[in-house]
Formats: C-alpha cells, structure tokens, sequence
C-alpha cells in the first residue's frame, strides 16, 4: 500500500541522506528502521508524511501520491499520523482534551468512549485530568501517540516511540500499542535504536547505512544471517573472529564452554548481566564474548564450542 519508489533527499544539495530509496509495505504491516544515529531514519519519516520536499522518486499511499511542503499549504497526509521527537501538545489542557480535540465535538459519547479506550492502551487512565505541563518526558510521549490514534490513522509513523518511557512500563505499553495497531489493521513505521521494538513487534526491517538501504527482511531472517557486524551489532554484542582462517559473526550466545575442545581461551572479565554473565575472553590473540551462566574468575582457562 505504502509504496516509496527510487527516492533521495538531501538538506543541502551536495548531501544525500536519504540516497535512492526502494520498498513497499503492506495495509497493517509493521515495518521497523533500524541504523546508527543520524542514518537518516527520522528524515525518511518525515519524507514519507510529507514534510520534506523529496528531490528524486516518487511515495504513494494507495492511489495518492504523498507531495511536500511545496504543494500543500498544511504539510502532512490525512491518513498518516506522525509522532514525533518532540511531541507538540497543548501544554495547559488535561490529557483526556487532548486526545478529544482530535475527536468530533458532535458526537461526545463516542469520544469519551475512544478517549478512555486510547487512554488505557497507554495507561495513562489514572492522569486523564493532569495538566500535560504537569508530565513526565515519558508521559507525554505516551499521550502523543494516543492523540495520534484518535482518528485511526492507516499509517502511524512514530519516531522513537518509546525513547523517554522507562523499562518497567515500556515492555508492557509496547505489547498493548502494538497489539491494538494489529487489531485494527493500521500499518505502521517505527524508527528505533531497541532491537526489542524490531525483534518481537516488526514484520519487516529496515537498515540503513550510509544513508543507503543495506538490508530490508523479516526481523528473524536479519537476526540469523546479518550480512555484516554493523546490522549484528544493532541487536546485540557480536564477535567478528577469525576460526579456522575463516572470519565469522558470532553473537555471545552461539559461543559455549563445553569440558573437551581444542579451541582454547582465557578469561579477561566477567559482566554481571542478572540471568548470565557476559564473558570477556582472550581466544587466540582476538577478544570474544559470551554468555554464561555462572561468574567465573580472571585468568581462568576455559574450552569452547563455537557455531557457525
Ligand atoms: N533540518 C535539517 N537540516 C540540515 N540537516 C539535517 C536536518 N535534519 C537532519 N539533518 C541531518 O541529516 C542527517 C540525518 O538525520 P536524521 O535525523 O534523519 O537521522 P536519524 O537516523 O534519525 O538519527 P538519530 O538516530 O540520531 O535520531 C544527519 O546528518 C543530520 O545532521
């Protein structure tokens, strides 16, 4: 449905951020953008609502072709919603009239309907009369993408949706936020630093580097065969190592002490890591990491297996 086609885009024109861009997605996909930071990943949001005015390629939306600032006089697509960085909300109303401005005055019993329903898909039920000045970072994220929802979008693009909410009440908004998207059916594109946000909620992924698309795939199939340590790296620690004269990608977790081995190494350090510990090992004049489950002291000789 969502359809970007050859697009490149540069602030200044002797700089591409976003260079020769390709890809579909899906009505109700969920496609995660994942790459190191100024990648150029809130400017390809930012292209596809509508707010840059995109030098080459073309971005449709079902039949409608997305045009920039240059030919609306109110950038941004109708059936596109975008949360971004810098949520703009009105600081002296409660958070319930925030959401409801973004609901039809004619109908008051549906909206108050919606608002308690948006508000408990991001617990923020308990603040529905706070003032939004009165917030947290993090609260306020939340209630940006609530007022986002208020109209179901059928694009939601959210730009490191969970970058102020903390750990304890992330895990659980993530599962709520994204089983409601899938429940009714709007597409979404979220740009992200946390593997947790592709891992386990994305249908497909995103990398880019250098401004360029170097990978676009289902999370798993990136996960188990990165093309290289800079996608790896994005998930988790990995080792780039030479085994056998062969040079591999291991995460920590595919690299095991077993009692018999050839493959020889000494414990630099241990990481406490609460279910394991990581383990800093010298392996044949490279430095490796892997996870164990108990501590084991400096200097210590262990056998590995390695797979690959
Ligand atoms: N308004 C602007 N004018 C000029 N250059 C800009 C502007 N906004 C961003 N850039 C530059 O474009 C590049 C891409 O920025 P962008 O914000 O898209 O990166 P990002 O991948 O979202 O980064 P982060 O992960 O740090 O948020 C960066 O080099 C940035 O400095």
């Amino acid at each position: 449905m969502l359809k970007v086609q050859n697009i490149s885009f540069g602030y200044t024109k002797n700089k591409m951020v976003l260079d020769n861009f390709n890809f579909n997605i899906k009505e109700g996909e969920h496609l995660c953008v994942m790459g190191e930071s100024g990648c150029g990943k809130s400017t390809l949001l930012k292209a596809i609502y509508g707010l840059l005015d995109i030098n080459k390629g073309t971005i449709f939306w079902k039949d409608h072709q997305v045009l920039g600032p240059e030919f609306h006089l109110v950038p941004g697509m109708d059936f596109f919603k975008y949360v971004a960085q810098d949520f703009d909300l009105m600081p002296y109303i409660s958070v319930s009239e925030n959401i409801k401005k973004f609901l039809s005055r004619f109908y008051p019993e549906e909206s108050e309907k919606r608002t308690q329903e948006l508000l408990e898909v991001i617990e923020m039920t308990a603040f529905a009369n706070t003032k939004v000045k009165n917030l947290s970072g993090g609260q306020k994220q939340r209630v940006a993408i609530a007022r986002a929802l208020a109209k179901e979008p059928e694009l939601l693009l959210l730009d490191e949706p969970f970058g102020q909410i903390d750990n304890f009440k992330k895990n659980s908004l993530r599962r709520k936020l994204f089983a409601y998207l899938k429940e009714k059916n709007i597409a979404c594109i979220v740009a992200t630093h946390d593997k947790n946000d592709a891992l386990s909620f994305a249908d497909t992924l995103l990398i880019i580097r250098n401004h360029k698309i170097v990978v676009h795939n289902a999370p798993k199939e990136i996960y188990n065969n990165p093309k290289s340590k800079y996608v790896a790296a994005l998930f988790d620690d990995v080792n780039e190592i030479v085994v056998n004269g062969k040079h591999v990608l291991l995460y920590p977790h595919q690299i095991k002490i077993i009692e018999n081995s050839n493959s020889i190494a000494i414990v630099k350090n241990a990481y406490f890591k609460g279910s394991f510990w990581l383990i800093e090992a010298d392996f044949e004049n490279q430095i490796v990491f892997l996870n164990h489950k108990d501590f084991i002291e400096t200097n210590t000789k262990i056998k590995l297996s390695l797979e690959f």
